[in-house]
Parts: C-alpha cells; sequence; structure tokens
C-alpha cells in the first residue's frame, strides 16, 4: 500500500485528490496539509479519521507518506517541493506558479536526493494536446495570441497551462514581424508578453478552465480551443502520474513526458 500526504486538502483540486485517492486499490492517504485543516473537521474534507493532519510544514512527522500530492498556491509549492524531496516523498504537483529557476533547482535536488516526481501545469488530456498541437502549428503560423479563461477565484495570472503553452511555442516558431506602429491607450489591452507571444487572462464566474491558441496567416486563421468544464478532468493523468510516479528517477516536468 502506497501512503499519499495531500498538500492543499480543502481546497478544490485537493477535494479532488482526496476523492481520487480514497477510491484507489494500492493507494491510502495517511497525510493532508492546509492551513485551515483540523482533527475536527477533517471529516468533512473526506478525510479518515486516522490521517494525519498539518496545518504547516513544520509539523509534518518523517515517514508519514511516500507520495506528496500537492494543488496547494503559487507562494506555497515550491517549499512544499523542497520539502517532499529532502524527506524522501515523491511530489506529484499540479500547483502552478513555480519559476524556471525554481524547476531546475528542485529537478537538481530531485537527482542529488534520487526521489523521482511529476511537475504538470495541467493535468487534462484536452491541455496536453492543445499544447503539443499548438507547438507543431506554431512551425507554420508564427502569429499566435492565447486566451486563457478561468473560473474567478483563479489567484494566479497567466495561468500555468497558458506560460506552458507560450514557452512550447517559443522553442520552435520561426521569427517574425512585429507592429513597430502598436499603442496602447488603455494600459494592458494588449495584454502579458511571453517573447513577443500576447497572453490573454479571463477571470469570469461560470467558467473553469478553458485555453484557446489563435494563429493568423495571410487570408487565413487556425484556432485551437480545450476546455475543462470539470474538475475531473485533470483526475486521470493525476492517476496516470500516482501509477508512474515510482518509475521516475528524477522530477518530471510535463504531464506528456510520462504517457
Ligand atoms: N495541474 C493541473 O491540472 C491543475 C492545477 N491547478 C492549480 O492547483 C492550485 C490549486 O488550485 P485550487 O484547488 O483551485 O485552489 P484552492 O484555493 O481551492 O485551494 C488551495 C489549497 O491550498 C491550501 N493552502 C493555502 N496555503 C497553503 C500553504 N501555505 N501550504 C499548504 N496548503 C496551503 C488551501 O488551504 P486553506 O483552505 O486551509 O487555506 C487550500 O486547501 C493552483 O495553483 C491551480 O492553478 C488547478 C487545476 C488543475
Ligand atoms: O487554477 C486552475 O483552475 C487551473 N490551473 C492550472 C493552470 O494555471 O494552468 C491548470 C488549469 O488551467 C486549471
Amino acid at each position: 500500500m502506497k501512503k499519499v500526504l495531500i498538500a492543499g486538502a480543502t481546497g478544490a483540486m485537493g477535494q479532488k485528490a482526496v476523492d481520487l485517492v480514497n477510491s484507489l486499490d494500492g493507494f491510502e492517504i495517511t497525510a493532508a496539509l492546509a492551513p485551515h485543516l483540523t482533527t475536527e473537521n477533517k471529516a468533512d474534507y473526506h478525510l479518515a479519521a486516522e490521517v494525519k493532519t498539518y496545518q504547516q510544514l513544520a509539523e509534518i512527522d518523517d515517514n508519514v507518506a511516500d507520495i506528496w500530492i500537492d494543488f496547494t498556491l503559487p507562494n506555497a509549492v515550491y517549499a512544499d517541493v523542497k520539502y517532499a524531496l529532502e524527506h524522501g516523498m515523491k511530489p506529484i504537483v499540479g500547483t502552478t506558479g513555480l519559476t524556471d529557476d525554481q524547476q531546475a533547482e528542485l529537478t537538481q535536488l530531485s537527482r542529488e536526493k534520487r526521489v523521482g516526481g511529476l511537475i504538470a501545469a495541467n493535468f487534462g488530456m484536452s491541455a496536453v494536446l492543445l499544447m503539443k498541437f499548438a507547438q507543431e502549428a506554431a512551425k507554420y503560423f508564427p502569429d499566435v495570441e492565447i486566451i486563457e479563461m478561468h473560473h474567478g477565484d483563479k489567484k494566479d495570472a497567466p495561468s500555468g497551462t497558458a506560460l506552458s503553452t507560450a514557452k512550447l511555442i517559443d522553442q520552435v516558431r520561426p521569427a517574425h514581424e512585429t507592429n513597430p506602429a502598436e499603442t496602447e491607450s488603455l494600459p494592458g489591452a494588449r495584454g502579458g508578453d511571453y517573447h513577443g507571444i500576447k497572453i490573454h487572462a479571463v477571470r469570469l464566474p461560470g467558467y473553469i478552465a478553458h485555453e484557446q491558441v489563435l494563429f493568423g496567416g495571410d487570408g487565413e486563421a487556425l484556432t485551437i480551443r480545450q476546455d475543462s468544464f470539470d474538475r475531473q478532468s485533470f483526475m486521470n493523468g493525476v492517476k496516470v502520474a500516482l501509477e508512474k510516479v515510482d518509475q521516475l528517477s528524477e522530477l518530471v516536468i510535463g504531464l506528456e513526458n510520462i504517457l
């Protein structure tokens, strides 16, 4: 039986992860971490009586889990993953917000500690495919912009998926012209800028997680879109990660690299 700690167990994604692990043979939740989680309220979050609850990293007992699932916040994830690696727990990380430098540092730490794991900006198959198709299209359509749309509670912008998409496109797209005469009469109107790729972030109630990549060419356009209508869409990817994490010898970035 693999022991699992869920960080962010009280959150929207953490709750989906709790229900997933509770439903799987061969895995059991032994610990959960969240600032407002207590022994008194843990049953409200579908955590069994024997699950150890922690409100901060410093409280966590040694050997409490083999695997660390993280759906917390951008300002918590770096310390969480470092802690997991240093204590021999294999991280499966969905939380966004790690910088390239932080990912590189954590990957190096995972090699030193010989602990494998996965960081995935998006565990949904439609998003993984969107990123793959967008990278392919960018070889032929260098003029591209990204629109990501999320629920109003999302704390970070742009989304980790949009940023990952821009990075993948940036690796392959040919040199292109931008309009030197362009101005903004309303600051921010043209969106965020990743190496010349504009990213527009929409936050609205009713939405869950959606992304469009728009390519423009001479007299034609290509739009690639994915929609997560329900957070359940991320759970197949988390399940794959749980099944494969033992085979990983270091931190891997991107679900596509373990499929
Ligand atoms: N990779 C993927 O496929 C997906 C990734 N995400 C990402 O997952 C993350 C979480 O999203 P979501 O569940 O919607 O967010 P929520 O705000 O619903 O949940 C955040 C959770 O983190 C907990 N938390 C807050 N601070 C800390 C801390 N310092 N240490 C540990 N836990 C903490 C909160 O606990 P409390 O309530 O007690 O404050 C809560 O349980 C985001 O980064 C989001 O972008 C989301 C969907 C899919
Ligand atoms: O906060 C969310 O909801 C999501 N976060 C991830 C991201 O920032 O890309 C994945 C998905 O978009 C949902």
